[in-house]
């Protein structure tokens, strides 16, 4: 199954769209298995100290994805994009993300901000940029919620994972793309 449209992709084995991995698996299905089991184990552990910055991001990843891809906590460097949605050039990530981050530093994190849903709107505004930039070959969702759990910690907030309902999430991100938050801000506030 394609998940990502890529212009030719070197990361990946030949003739396929599984990515080159550090276990060397080449069936899609045993790798995004691989993948949820590296991942989950590395939940368990400390995750990366920061400053809620883009090199914090960076790290995030690369924790997570360290023992299933070299490129872990490295920026893409080909086009990507899903469904009818093409994402940021590889080469306007480093700058885009610099200024998003820089944005979110003004905005203190979101965590002076006096209600929840104006804490669900900050951070439907941030995960639709960051998605819209979408930093990594791949990973990006996961790390968005990580990075998710870490602002609304910061703000005062637990977010309760086992509150997000994977249609709507989605549905909500995708319209985020073109710039409606509200779905987002609904589906983020529903998990503070
Ligand atoms: N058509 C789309 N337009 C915009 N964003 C999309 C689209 N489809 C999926 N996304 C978003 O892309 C992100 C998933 O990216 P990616 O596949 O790199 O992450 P992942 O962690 O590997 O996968 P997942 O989030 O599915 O576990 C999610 O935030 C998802 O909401």
């Amino acid at each position: 199954m394609v998940r990502y449209n890529a212009v030719e992709d070197p990361l990946c084995y030949p003739g396929t769209h599984v990515l080159r991995n550090k276990a060397d698996i080449e069936d899609q299905d045993q790798l995004d298995e691989f993948e949820q089991l590296m991942f989950d184990s590395r939940a368990q552990e400390t995750l990366p100290e920061g400053n809620l910055d883009f090199a914090h991001y960076l790290a995030l990843h690369r924790h997570f994805f360290q023992d299933v891809y070299e490129w872990a906590g490295e920026v893409r460097t080909i086009r990507t994009g899903k469904g009818e949605n093409w994402f940021c050039y590889p080469e306007y990530i480093v700058p885009e993300a610099e200024k998003l981050f820089t944005q979110l530093a003004e905005r203190k994190h979101l965590a002076d901000l006096e209600t929840k849903d104006a804490f669900a709107q900050g951070a439907a505004w941030f995960l639709a940029e960051i998605n819209a930039i979408h930093p990594f070959r791949e990973g990006n969702g996961r790390t968005q919620l990580v990075f998710l759990t870490m602002l609304a910690r910061n703000a005062g907030y637990e977010l309760d994972e086992t509150q997000l309902q994977p249609g709507p999430f989605l549905d909500a991100m995708i319209v985020s793309f073109s710039g409606d938050l509200e779905p987002l801000a609904v589906e983020i506030r529903r998990m503070i």
